[in-house]
């Protein structure tokens, strides 16, 4: 079977990084917003991971008309009620990883490792310039420490532990955050389906 393209539409290099990844067994072949210059940034105008996905997956699929998935993604703390979920990004800083940790961290410093619980979340939004579109989720369960541990991966994964592992997010090969990560888990539902998809 020929090459497949599709366009992933995301300026974080981390997720750019994974997908490329997590495609690479299915014969498609990636581009992300990093390779077009002439491009308007999308604004995250929903108020859900699903609208935030599908804003960016179709304005950039009416583009490029080309077929794009978007990822929207964030971190979901029980003990904040949820936050900082889909304002994950936007945090403390815009896209200001460190300052987003230095935030969580300071919210959680009187909650006990018990109440730590969290998780990533991300949904997929899949379209053609047709229309025609395929959506999935994924999450993983895990813990918020009080430090950070580990230098891979991006955004928290240094201070989210993942049971399984005995490790965060940020001591994992990408093989490994991969194979239970939230983004890992909803691409391998999307690519379940992906075939028929493309014929429709
Ligand atoms: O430690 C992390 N490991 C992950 O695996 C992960 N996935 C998402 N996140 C956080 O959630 C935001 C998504 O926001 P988001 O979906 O709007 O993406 P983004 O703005 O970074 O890029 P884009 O795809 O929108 O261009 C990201 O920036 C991160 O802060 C993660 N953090
Ligand atoms: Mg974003």
């Amino acid at each position: 079977m020929s090459s497949r393209h599709i366009v992933v539409a995301t300026k974080n290099p981390g997720k750019a990084r994974e997908f490329r990844e997590l495609f690479a067994s299915k014969n498609v072949t990636v581009q992300t917003l990093a390779d077009f210059d002439q491009l308007p940034t999308i604004e995250e105008t929903g108020t859900t991971f699903e609208e935030n996905a599908t804003i960016k997956a179709t304005a950039i699929s009416k583009l490029t008309n080309l077929p794009v998935v978007a990822d929207d993604s964030g971190l979901v703390v029980a003990a904040l009620n949820g936050e900082p979920g889909i304002y994950s990004a936007r945090y403390a800083g815009d896209h200001d990883d460190q300052a987003n940790n230095r935030k969580l961290l300071a919210k959680l410093s009187a909650v006990p490792d018990s109440q730590r619980q969290a998780a990533f979340h991300t949904t997929l939004v899949l379209v053609k310039p047709n229309g025609n579109k395929l959506v999935t989720e994924g999450t993983v369960d895990g813990k918020i420490l009080t430090t950070p541990h580990g230098e891979n991966g991006f955004g928290y994964d240094p201070l989210f532990w993942v049971p399984a592992f005995n490790k965060t997010m940020a001591e994992m090969t990408d093989e490994e955050k991969n194979s239970i990560s939230h983004r890992g888990r909803a691409l391998r539902k999307m690519l379940v389906q992906f075939d028929d998809w493309w014929e429709k």
